[in-house]
């Protein structure tokens, strides 16, 4: 009798962590045939001890994409000098965590250094420079990436290749021979092209289907079109409208993959916007579920307090399932909806962008304060808040605790 009841007593401690744990984006995207849930990061973040501890939280996270260190102008800043110091960083991070690698990225048209965009180039030298390029920084990271974004955004809006120094100098040859350098150096890792409003059916789509089309043609290999998912609330393309789209191209014998979500908002963030919001995070990530072959979903930091949007469109921003504060939003339970996980009550925050303050109700009751999806404390965790009433704060480590 008391072996048992200690068994018991042994089982339910050890599940209530696992059953916490079980909560989370990316073990409810494993479970739902997903290979992955997964993050952008950069290195700056990395010194915010908050911020790592929920970047390394593989139940949210199982994949990590490095959101500007392995660019051009970081890892080959001069002509043949290659430093890998910050792209190291994030991929042992993203090792010591267990957490796949999507690398990012190889040949674009932005953030490229000087030496090659003043840079006077034939033909010859400029393939030769970008060869050298892609084979050294494929083979630093050979074993490590689950997949490579091999060319960016090549494409303007009606489908016409971008007037890039890649496209003016080498024709659109450049990508064939970008995709077969790539796979020439690790015959084993994903080769994807990656480009923005190409998740939805028009002149951009169906020059990014051309892409697949003429890699193929020559022979060569590419795995996969990374869809990036940078979207506006309310102008989310619908889910149907992105299945059918991402259909066309795993159509072609191609794998896809949600590569850069995020949502943006003109500030200031009201409730229904942010109700929206979730409608269309939960849209998005429902169309990859429903799509075989959609292989994982990459939100573009998961934070506000880090998202690259408020620096890039002025006035916009509160974009990412998470407020500046580490809060939760609605977005993330339109996340875990989709991805067919269950939340057990409702949220609403609001966000401005100094400030954060999230309620949550439990269905039934007018109780204010944190019911579970709520951080209640803990040591690392600046921005506790109060449970409901019937809730206890309870910790799971120094930064992770929830109101049960
Ligand atoms: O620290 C940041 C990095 O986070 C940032 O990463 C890049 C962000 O996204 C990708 O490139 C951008 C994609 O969106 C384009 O704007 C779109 C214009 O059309 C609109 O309809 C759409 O809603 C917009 O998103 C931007 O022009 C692109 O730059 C790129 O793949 C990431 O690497 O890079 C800059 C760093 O400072």
């Amino acid at each position: 009798m008391v072996r048992l009841s200690s068994e018991i007593l042994a089982l339910a401690v050890g599940l209530l962590p696992q059953l916490v744990q079980g909560a989370g984006l990316n073990t409810a995207a494993v479970a739902k045939g997903l290979l992955y849930f997964g993050t952008a990061t950069d290195n700056p973040e990395l010194t915010d001890t908050a911020y790592v501890t929920q970047l390394n939280n593989t139940d949210d996270f199982g994949q990590i994409t490095p959101g500007n260190s392995q660019k051009w102008d970081t890892i080959e800043p001069t002509q043949n000098t290659f430093s890998y110091t910050k792209g190291d960083v994030i991929a042992n991070l993203a090792k010591a965590n267990g957490q796949k690698l999507r690398c990012h990225n190889l040949v674009w048209h932005s953030q490229l250094p000087s030496w090659v965009t003043s840079g006077t180039w034939t033909n010859a030298t400029l393939l030769a420079a970008m060869k050298n390029h892609i084979t050294n920084v494929v083979t630093h990271y050979k074993g490590d990436c689950y997949a490579w974004d091999v060319v960016n955004e090549a494409l303007n809006e009606d489908g016409s290749y971008r007037e890039s120094i890649w496209y003016t100098t080498i024709g659109p040859a450049y990508l064939p021979i970008a995709f077969a350098t790539a796979a020439a150096a690790d015959p084993n890792v994903k080769l994807y092209y990656n480009d923005y409003n190409i998740e939805y059916s028009g002149s951009k789509a169906t020059g990014a289907l051309n892409i697949v089309k003429l890699i193929q043609s020559y022979g060569v290999k590419i795995n996969g079109v990374g869809l990036q998912g940078h979207f506006i609330v309310g102008s989310t393309p619908s889910q149907s409208s992105q299945a059918s789209t991402m259909a066309a191209y795993t159509a072609l014998g191609v794998e896809v993959a949600i590569t850069e979500l995020d949502i943006r908002m003109t500030l200031p963030s009201t409730d229904a916007l942010l109700a929206q919001q979730k409608t269309d995070y939960s849209g998005t990530v429902a169309a990859c579920v429903a799509t075989k072959n959609c292989v994982g979903v990459t939100i573009w930091d998961w934070t506000d307090k880090y998202s690259w949007v408020p620096s890039t469109f002025s006035g916009q921003g509160a974009a990412c399932p998470w407020d500046e504060n580490y809060a939760k939003k609605p977005a993330y339970t339109g996340i875990l909806t989709a991805l067919g996980g269950t939340a057990t009550s409702t949220t609403t925050s609001v966000v401005s962008s100094t400030s954060s303050t999230s309620t949550t109700t439990s269905s039934g009751s007018s109780a204010t304060g944190v019911a579970h999806w709520g951080q209640c404390g803990g040591s690392g965790w600046t921005g506790g808040k109060t449970c409901a009433s019937g809730y206890t704060c309870t910790y799971f480590n120094d930064y992770y605790s929830q109101c049960l």
